[in-house]
């Protein structure tokens, strides 16, 4: 019997995928000189975790991407895909198996595309987290982490990357791109050698390394990664798929790499709450015969279910999108899914008639009942959230982002911040608290109209809000004259413009407070702002989204005292 993606024959239940995971897809054969042929069987060790969730595997020098597996196991697999320098490979089985190795609670693990990681216990989770932030920062980012390795070892590595990849590391790219490049740099860090904390997780000083901040050798401080008491049910927004199998529908997560959903009731990452009210949506909307939207079969319905829960205020939003504007039986539809969802505030219906699964909302939205928003709270500061509001998905670590932001933004109340890239204005309101005055610019024009809508609800009068684009609205207020004392950013994926890293240069605040969610770009920004006169002084990860391969990060630079 061939292993599930838990690596143990049968005792999870593989439903077979369903566009499935990659370890099963043919890949075709390059030209190569890899020790290891098509189809064949090998004994592969498992040496690092790419940014997919997948092994890097080893044979004889050779890596192979292996999903399921976990670092210091050794497994057998099948040769499935071979390129120049590494191939793929699917798992056969654990032969020898990490101690860190969990039975996934979830029942769709294997197939769903939700999460990478409940196979690997939460702690290694975490230290796995804290080791790909400590592998960019010194690969990519040249930097020197205290209490984490340094750059021998990466040799390999580097020639490895060379041959996998046009991009390199250090070049700009957008999202995509930017995926792609991780893609290939997975073994790059997986490479790079053993675990640097202590049992207690504290950051070890390696022999003839300085601690931090001496004025021999000040290197970066890596704090381990902030993790959740309870790492389960802590998103607070999910936008569900909806589609149809042999006549009722179904919903839940796609299966990696593919538009497959994966039907299930339950999800251990969202709310109790979402969970039933996913399943009502489908239960109500098929004994009304609404259909599912089915793009190849030109058939209009129910394209996805959203649920938004405000964690401290308990409100919940459900928003119904469909492809048409006539929504069947709207008013019973109304009524039931009101009676059966206790604690709802806000039910809208948003029309998405873009075919293809790029956006998943549309740009119009009707209220069928109740608020047309809800109201939740970070820390002191309330926010509105509307059906197409943007908002942290992890209330919690949020919190805890947020504060360690605050804490390496050192305000009195006499400073003036910018934040590039603000959203809603969750963290500039958070500062304002604190600063003499607060500049958000952000691309989206609605996200800025509800920034300042939040500032008006928190009665924060010293925050101003311009939309635009970070690297253009920023030199305009240079030339204005504002004189920023600490520059928060915290950009998409892709990282921050290359433009906007010069202006900050330039503008040389006291500060630099980098929140990001990918380590690579945060590591090759880094470089940037460290050639142009910050020092790095510390970093904390935080994990954002347990159970997947994320790792959100904040970090403090401080200008070296030169002039920009
Ligand atoms: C990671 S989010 C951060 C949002 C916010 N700081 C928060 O914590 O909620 C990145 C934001 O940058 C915005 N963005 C993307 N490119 C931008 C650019 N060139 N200039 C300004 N904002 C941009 C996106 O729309 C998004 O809201």
């Amino acid at each position: 019997m061939a292993p599930n993606r838990n690596g143990r024959n049968g005792r999870t239940k593989r439903n077979g995928p369903p566009g499935g995971r990659r370890e099963g897809t043919e890949r075709p054969a390059a030209k190569t000189a890899a020790p290891v042929a098509l189809r064949e069987q090998v004994v592969a060790d498992i040496i690092g975790i790419g940014h997919g969730g997948e092994g890097v595997g080893r044979v004889n020098g050779f890596t192979l991407f292996i999903h399921g597996v976990l670092p210091g196991e050794r497994v057998s697999a099948e040769v499935t895909g071979l390129k120049k320098q590494y191939g793929f490979a699917r798992l056969l089985d654990v032969l020898e198996e990490s101690p860190d190795r969990l039975e996934p609670p979830c029942p769709v693990f294997d197939e769903c595309g939700g999460c990478q990681l409940q196979h690997l216990g939460y702690d290694a989770q975490l230290r796995m987290k804290w080791k790909m932030v400590v592998d960019n920062l010194e690969r990519i980012g040249k930097l020197r982490v205290i209490g984490g390795r340094n750059a021998e070892g990466t040799g390999n590595s580097g020639r490895l990357q060379d041959e996998m990849g046009e991009e390199q590391a250090g070049g700009r790219q957008d999202d995509e791109e930017t995926e792609r490049s991780e893609r290939r740099q997975d073994g790059l860090r997986a490479e790079q050698g053993g675990e640097q904390r202590d049992a207690e997780g504290a950051v070890r000083f390696e022999k003839g390394q300085d601690e931090p901040g001496t004025e021999q050798s000040p290197g970066i401080l890596v704090h381990p990664t902030i993790g959740m008491d309870d790492p389960w049910r802590y998103r607070n927004k999910v936008q569900v798929p909806i589609g149809e199998r042999e006549g009722g529908l179904v919903g839940g997560f796609y299966a990696t790499g593919s538009h497959t959903i994966v039907d299930s009731d339950l999800c251990l990452i969202r709310t109790e709450a979402a969970d039933d009210i996913v399943s009502a949506v489908k239960r109500i909307a098929h004994e009304l015969a609404i259909p599912a939207y089915e793009e190849e079969k030109r058939q209009s319905g129910l394209r996805h279910v959203i649920v938004k829960t405000a964690f401290r205020t308990g409100e919940i939003m459900v928003v119904l999108v469909t492809d048409q504007t006539k929504l069947p039986h709207v008013e019973q539809l109304t009524e039931r899914i009101v009676a059966a969802v206790p604690g709802i505030t806000s039910l809208f219906h948003n029309v998405n008639p873009l075919p293809g699964g790029g956006t998943v909302m549309g740009p119009h939205t009707l209220v069928l009942w109740g608020r047309d928003r809800i109201y939740d709270a970070i820390g002191d500061v309330r926010f509105a959230i509307s059906a197409h509001s943007f908002y942290q998905v992890n209330p919690v670590q949020t919190e805890a982002l947020y504060g360690k932001a605050l804490e390496y933004a050192g305000l009195t109340g006499s400073e003036t911040v910018i934040d590039a890239y603000c959203g809603v204005g969750t963290i500039s309101l958070f500062l304002a608290q604190r600063a003499k005055q607060v500049y958000g610019v952000e691309i989206v024009p609605e996200a800025i109209e509800d920034a300042r809508r939040n500032a008006e609800l928190n009665g924060i009068t010293n925050a101003e809000f311009e939309a635009g684009k970070a690297e253009e609205v920023i030199p305009a207020w240079r030339e204005r004259g504002i004189r920023p004392d600490v520059i928060v950013v915290d950009p998409p994926r892709s990282g921050c413009d290359a433009a906007l890293l010069d202006t900050i240069v330039a503008m040389r605040p006291e500060r630099v407070v980098y929140v990001s969610c990918n380590p690579s770009t945060l590591a090759r920004d880094l470089r940037v702002l460290e050639d142009g006169g910050f020092r790095t002084v510390e970093v904390q990860p935080v994990d954002m989204f347990p159970h997947t391969v994320h790792v959100e990060s904040v970090c403090l630079l401080v200008s070296d005292g030169t002039e920009g």
